[in-house]
């Protein structure tokens, strides 16, 4: 049993044709700021994931996407100091526009066996090792 609450959120690895994913630095002044993460975010009430994910993705990258481009990989399921985090990973190979950083400090695109390189949340760790195998 946790007493913590669970928070759900959704997270994507764009993958463009040379087989590399795009990871985001997270803005100064937030929980784990500075770090590298996927795209994404919290799901509103009432929201699907792919719905969430397709308006984060709007938000932050300025892509548009739809649901037939959103495959599911896995998930992260990790035990924070405040909650305990619930984050399916989607794969997406298809958007139109070109990625730009409107929420983060700034954009990589990085070849899975590199993503360990930068400094990620501590939930993503398993996820690496599932882009590695997928890409
Ligand atoms: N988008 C994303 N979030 C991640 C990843 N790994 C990870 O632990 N997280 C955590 C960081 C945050 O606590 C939460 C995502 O929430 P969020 O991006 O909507 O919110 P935030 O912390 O930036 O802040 P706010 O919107 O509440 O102001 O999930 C990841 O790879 N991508």
């Amino acid at each position: 049993m946790s007493d913590k609450p669970i928070l759900l959120v959704v997270a994507c690895a764009l993958v463009d044709t040379d087989r590399r994913v795009l990871i985001a630095q997270r803005p100064e002044g937030k929980h784990m700021a500075n770090m590298w993460e996927f795209p994404g975010g919290k799901i509103d009430p009432g929201e699907t994931p792919e719905a969430a994910l397709i308006r984060e993705l709007r938000e932050e990258l300025d892509v548009e996407t739809k649901e037939a481009c959103l495959a599911p990989l896995s998930f992260a399921s990790h035990t924070y100091e405040h909650m305990h985090l619930l984050m399916p990973l989607y794969v997406c190979r298809r958007w139109q526009g070109t990625p730009v950083a409107k929420e983060h400090q700034a954009l990589k695109w990085v070849r899975p066996q590199n993503l360990r390189d930068y400094a990620m949340p501590p939930a993503d760790e398993p996820l690496i090792a599932a882009l590695c195998d997928l890409l």
